[in-house]
């Protein structure tokens, strides 16, 4: 297997959603968790998808992951590599964006580097370097409470800067309109001038095509799934992929009880839960008795037990800013996050146990904790739910034939639970 991309996504979510993307686009791509072991038999791709859970973990230990992602893909042939962060840049002043791409772009001799969360099907668009997500600019959106990365300044330029060893410089919108030629001249001059990375603007989806165009003559780029239908295309409209239907087919049902974990705090997904209560039983979990240790996952799998049979059931620890920030300060904001997801984990894994073959998960972090814990090694990419979020079968593993949808957060719309449990038969 030769790859045409490699890419190192720093969450599980992340990595479905460039998975989904890359597909939609023509490319051949399996997801795997982690760097994959050699004995995972993948079949023939033109993109890997290595899922790490490093976006939220001391960026030590984050470099060293990416790194070791890095060296299997380019191991597999993959001449460019694309860092996979969130499109709303999820990371705080230390990282861990900028210290993984510093490693990446050493490791690969990138003079200077492109990098841009915009992804406009979903509303991230970048101009000036400052990142809106829909409307309005990130500060101001309800990233600004993500309860492990708060996002408090929009100007990418300035967030990079904070957590990079190189120099940030910027390509503005005026020169991508202006075409593939005018963004090489631009990042010749920059790293003329030592200037290691760059936000580059992009509001749609053409400007992703040149950045694409741009990108794929570069060993590395950084951004989010925008930037992978760039390259996608890139490497489509060049003639280095032949294009491949999207499967999206329904692929063999595998049918059995599904159940729905929620561990996003996210404005979504708390108006997600809201519209499931119409539809199934929704559990809510109590976070303080989560971090007392007082059992909350056998009460939830006590509640669960007797109503699987009769359909799905929505079991949730998510809360609203001013819940979330009164536990942190009892608990411990790393403390109360680790705790919960482990706690979702406990649940996921007992759930699995007793027959569930069907699983959603809200949560970037949660959705690597119960991932993690139900050992899948790869996933295989299916129908999309929503934008970002596509249904998942996993691959190898001991769970045997299983569906799952690991939904961002921030992704998907008001009746996302109902909605996924319809495309996973
Ligand atoms: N009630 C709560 N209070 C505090 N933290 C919570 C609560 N519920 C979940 N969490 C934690 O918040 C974090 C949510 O992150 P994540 O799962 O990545 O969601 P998102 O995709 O919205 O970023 C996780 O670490 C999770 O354990
Ligand atoms: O790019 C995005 O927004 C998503 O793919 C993503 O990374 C989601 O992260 P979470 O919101 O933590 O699930």
């Amino acid at each position: 297997m030769t790859l045409a991309l490699g890419c190192i996504a720093d969450d599980y979510t992340g990595a479905s959603d460039l998975a989904n993307t890359l597909t939609r686009a023509g490319l051949r791509t399996v997801q795997t968790i982690g760097v994959p072991a050699d004995d995972l038999a993948l079949p023939e791709v033109d993109a890997v998808v290595v899922s790490l859970k490093s976006r939220s973990i001391g960026a030590g230990l984050a470099v060293s992951r990416s790194r070791a992602a890095e060296t299997w893909l380019r191991s597999r042939g993959a001449g460019h590599v694309l860092f996979k962060i969130c499109s709303t840049f999820d990371s705080t002043d230390v990282g861990n964006i900028g210290p993984v791409m510093d490693a990446l772009r050493a490791d690969c001799g990138e003079a200077a580097v492109l990098v841009t969360p915009a992804f406009p099907e979903t509303g991230r668009t970048v101009y000036q370097g400052n990142l809106f997500v829909g409307a309005v600019p990130l500060n101001e959106s309800s990233l600004k409470d993500h309860p492990l990365n708060p996002m408090r300044d929009s100007n990418l330029v300035r967030v990079l800067a904070r957590q990079s060893r190189t120099q940030i410089g910027l390509v503005d919108l005026a020169t991508v309109t202006r075409g593939a030629d005018a963004v090489r001249a631009r990042v010749a001059e920059l790293a003329g001038k030592g200037i290691g990375a760059a936000i580059i603007d992009a509001v749609f989806d053409r400007d992703l095509e040149t950045i694409g165009l741009v990108a794929a003559q570069h060993r590395l780029s950084v951004g989010a799934s925008g930037i992978g239908l760039g390259l996608a295309r890139a490497l489509v409209s060049t003639g280095k992929i032949k294009s491949t239907a999207a499967s999206g087919g329904p692929g063999a049902a595998v049918g059995g009880p599904a159940a729905c974990l929620a561990g996003s705090c996210s404005q979504a997904t708390l108006h997600q839960i809201a519209s499931a209560e119409r539809a199934m039983p929704v559990l809510h979990l109590d976070p303080d008795r989560i971090l007392t240790g007082v059992g909350e996952a056998q009460r939830a799998l006590d509640w669960a037990s007797p109503r699987l049979a009769e359909g799905p059931v929505l079991i949730a620890s998510s809360a609203t800013p001013d819940q979330v920030a009164a536990l942190q300060a009892r608990h411990g904001r790393d403390a109360a996050g680790h705790a919960i997801e482990q706690t979702m984990a406990d649940i996921a894994e007992n759930l699995v146990k007793s027959g569930v073959r069907r699983l959603v998960v809200a949560g970037g972090e949660t959705s690597g904790a119960v991932v993690d814990r139900l050992r899948i090694p790869g996933f295989l990419v299916g129908a999309e739910i929503a934008a970002g979020v596509p249904v998942l079968r996993a691959v190898g593993g001991t769970s045997g034939d299983m569906l799952l949808a690991l939904k961002s957060g921030n992704f998907g719309g008001p009746e996302f639970f109902s909605d996924a449990l319809g495309l996973m038969r």
